[in-house]
């Protein structure tokens, strides 16, 4: 028998204590993995690197019901690949996988660079900051630029709130995911007048570019993608990348929090570790929920088809079984590793990304914050006002109470 949260309901727990829910509750019980009842729900709770390695094998779960609604559809929505099972989802994948994966990447890093060091500037001139917040448009100038997308700057604005907006709804419920739900219908119309205007010629976008992929893709019986759900998947790959914002700031944080790092990080070889280094321990993802597709057992517990199973994603990451020193902020650890095999890292998922929902962005979300951390710590000069920086553990996804607030100097 696997230990069990004696809560009757444990759903105000989640969004109260979040990052911490499941960590906390499996050093209580001495156990990576427990019962729990959330939202009416029974739901194994799992935690640590052989956890993650029993959630990610292939085809063992569906994310079809797997999360709340009011969430899912923020993250990545019905109809996307996210919702796809089976070869259907292996078919889109490899298209996502295609137009992402790192040598397809191109001039994503220098256009994050160009735009980046634009806003810089403009930074520089208002003195002070949200790094968070400030973040998102050079980054969305440069996603939908290599997309293939010619926006105005006010359509860059534009789109970079919305997308914000929404990644900011997903992990609550009332009103910031009410307004992330208002901002997607924005953006759902906007995406789907791109595909029909590529689709009809009216909007010339780059042969090969990410849009043009999206546009012309056929399903597995070679129809087009409705326009809707082709829009969708286009806004699965920009919202996304502009929630690197997130990861901008907490390279910024790390930096602030181990200054040592500031000078290290002249050597090119310390940039990759110190980026892993940051995923894995700054919170941004919590936890994946999975429905199970086909029975398993493990720790003598039977899986059976419909179970709901959450992992936690965020404490794997510091699992004492897995990381030496997991609460220490050790980029040595990543010299000579792959980030891609390692087990216990799962900030994106685990797994093969071609076979499993892994995050097929993960290379551009390396790429671009090694871009930021160069950046952050060679080029720019900044410094970090006092301000509160906590993080509410129930702040999901999380942000420290000041959202990082910075003064740019030049
Ligand atoms: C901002 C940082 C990011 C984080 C923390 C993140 C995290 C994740 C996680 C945890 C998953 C789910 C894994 C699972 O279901 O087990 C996921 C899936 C996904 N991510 Fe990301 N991601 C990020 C950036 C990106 C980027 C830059 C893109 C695209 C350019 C992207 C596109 C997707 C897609 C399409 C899926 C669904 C894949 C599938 O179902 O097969 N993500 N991501």
């Amino acid at each position: 028998m696997i230990p069990r949260d004696p809560s009757l309901e444990s759903g105000l727990a989640v969004l109260r204590e979040g990052y911490d829910f499941i960590p906390s509750r499996s050093r209580r019980f001495g156990s990576d993995i427990f019962a729990a009842r959330v939202m009416g729900r029974e739901v194994t709770c799992l935690t640590g690197a052989e956890a993650a390695a029993q959630f990610y094998v292939p085809r063992r779960f569906t994310r079809q019901g797997a999360l709340p609604a009011p969430t899912f559809s923020l993250i990545q929505d019905f109809g996307s690949v996210m919702a796809l099972d089976g070869e259907d989802h292996r078919h889109r994948k490899a298209l996502l996988l295609s137009i992402l994966a790192p040598e397809a990447l191109g001039r994503l890093p220098g256009l994050t660079e160009h735009h980046w060091r634009r806003a810089a500037a403009r930074w520089a001139e208002k003195g002070e900051v949200s790094l968070f917040d400030a973040s998102h448009e050079p980054l969305t100038a440069a996603i939908t630029e290599w997309a293939g997308l010619a926006l105005t700057p006010e359509e860059v604005r534009q789109r970079a709130r919305e997308f914000r907006d929404m990644v900011e709804g997903t992990g609550s419920i009332g009103p910031r995911n009410w307004w992330g739900h208002w901002q997607r219908r924005r953006t759902e119309r906007w995406a789907r007048g791109t595909i029909e205007g590529i689709r009809e010629g009216r909007l010339g976008v780059p042969l090969g570019s990410a849009a043009a992929s999206i546009a012309a893709h056929r399903d597995r019986e070679g129809r087009l993608l409705d326009v809707v759900t082709a829009g969708v998947e286009l806004i699965n790959i920009l919202r996304p990348t502009v929630a690197n914002a997130r990861w901008a700031m907490f390279i910024a944080m790390a930096l602030h929090e181990h200054p040592e790092w500031q000078a290290r990080l002249a050597e090119e070889e310390w940039v990759d570790p110190f980026v892993q280094e940051v995923r894995r321990l700054y919170p941004f993802i919590p936890f994946m929920g999975g429905i199970v597709r086909q029975p398993f057992r493990w720790r003598d517990h039977d899986f059976r088809e419909g179970d709901w199973v959450l992992l936690d994603l965020f404490g794997t990451g510091r699992d004492p079984a897995a990381w030496e020193a997991p609460e220490e902020f050790r980029p040595e650890r990543w010299r000579g590793a792959d980030w891609v095999t390692r087990p216990g890292f799962v900030p994106h998922g685990g797994g093969e990304h071609a076979m499993t929902h892994r995050c097929p962005g993960e290379w551009v979300t390396v790429e671009q914050m090694k871009v930021i951390a160069r950046l952050l710590a060679r080029d720019m000069r900044w410094d970090v006002p006092p301000q509160d920086l906590s993080l509410p553990p129930g702040r999901m996804p999380a942000l420290p109470r000041s959202r990082f607030r910075i003064r740019v100097r030049s």
